[in-house]
């Protein structure tokens, strides 16, 4: 079976359209997102249209600030600052990665915690941690939605193993799999006979940025593999973390890349954005 994203993805926007269109027909304020870039590497200006187009499919109002390459930190964070104060916004993300002379995570802390709808402040980072309500972080919820799609929702006894360590993929990743009662095992590249352990994974998720890394020999027989990986080969196309040709006959289940898990990570951004807009109104009665 191969999950596509791009299909769910239009199944949850389908919803948040409908939810958007009451709210205008009933004179509402829209929710709205900021989605910050700073300079101009090509992929990352090409992730911010894919999101405004999104917002744009959906009715989700959205302002992309497009700062230059050489802001300082300061700077940057009063940019960021002004977009907390704006009662207007909703949702505010910081596109990644940053500029090298920038301090990332100093400037993911200056978010206000309730418009971080990217789930990156070290206070929705704790309240995942600690299974309280919080942001979480697009790709992994987008990974989540598309396990339920299969009837992947109460994990008991299953081996988990995610590779990748990152604050943005796998570290969240690992805890929401926890959370629904997988056994999980993070592997990454100081890890030893990272093979053992990734045949042993009735979940196999890749997030480790190399291409075609997973073979089919890496795989059990079964398993169910999400390719978190998005990597551009030198013929231009793109490729996943996983040899999607060696391994798609022995699983039970593969997302592809493209239209995997990507397009799952731009429509969880429109949720959270969706859920932070009904915190705000809810707190305003
Ligand atoms: N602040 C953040 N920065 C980054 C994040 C993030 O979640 N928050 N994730 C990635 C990039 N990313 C979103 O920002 C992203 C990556 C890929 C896709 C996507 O839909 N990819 C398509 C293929 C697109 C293409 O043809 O190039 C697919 O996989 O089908 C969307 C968003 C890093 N930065």
């Amino acid at each position: 079976m191969i999950i596509y994203g791009n299909e769910l993805a239009a199944s949850f926007k389908e919803k948040m359209k409908a939810e958007i269109e009451t709210l205008k027909k009933e004179n509402k304020r829209l929710p709205l997102l900021t989605v910050i870039l700073v300079g101009n590497n090509p992929a990352s200006q090409s992730y911010v249209r894919s999101k405004e187009k999104a917002c744009l499919s959906i009715g989700m109002e959205n302002k992309t600030i497009v700062l230059p390459e050489d802001i300082s930190q300061q700077e940057l964070e009063n940019v960021v600052q002004q977009q907390n104060e704006d009662d207007t916004v909703d949702g505010i993300l910081v596109q990644l990665p940053l500029p090298k002379h920038l301090n990332e995570q100093a400037v993911i802390d200056k978010i206000s915690p309730l418009k971080d709808v990217d789930g990156l402040h070290p206070v929705n980072a704790g309240a995942l941690l600690t299974n309280r309500s919080g942001f979480i972080p697009c790709t992994p919820k987008g990974v989540m939605a598309m396990l339920e799609s299969i009837g992947l929702d109460d994990l008991s006894g299953m081996n988990a193993v995610v590779l990748g360590r990152s604050n943005l993929v796998g570290k969240p990743l690992a805890l929401l799999l926890q959370n629904k009662n997988a056994t999980v095992t993070i592997v990454h590249s100081k890890t030893k006979d990272i093979k053992t352990i990734t045949s042993k994974a009735d979940i196999l998720v890749a997030a480790i940025g190399q291409p075609k890394m997973v073979k089919s020999d890496w795989v059990k027989d079964g398993a169910v593999v999400i390719d978190v990986g998005i990597n551009r080969m030198e013929n231009g196309k793109l490729c996943g973390d996983v040899d999607f040709d060696d391994v798609c006959d022995k699983v039970k289940a593969i997302s592809p890349v493209p239209k995997g898990v990507g397009p799952m990570t731009v429509c969880m951004l429109l949720e959270n954005t969706l859920e932070s807009y009904h915190n705000k109104e809810r707190k305003n009665g």
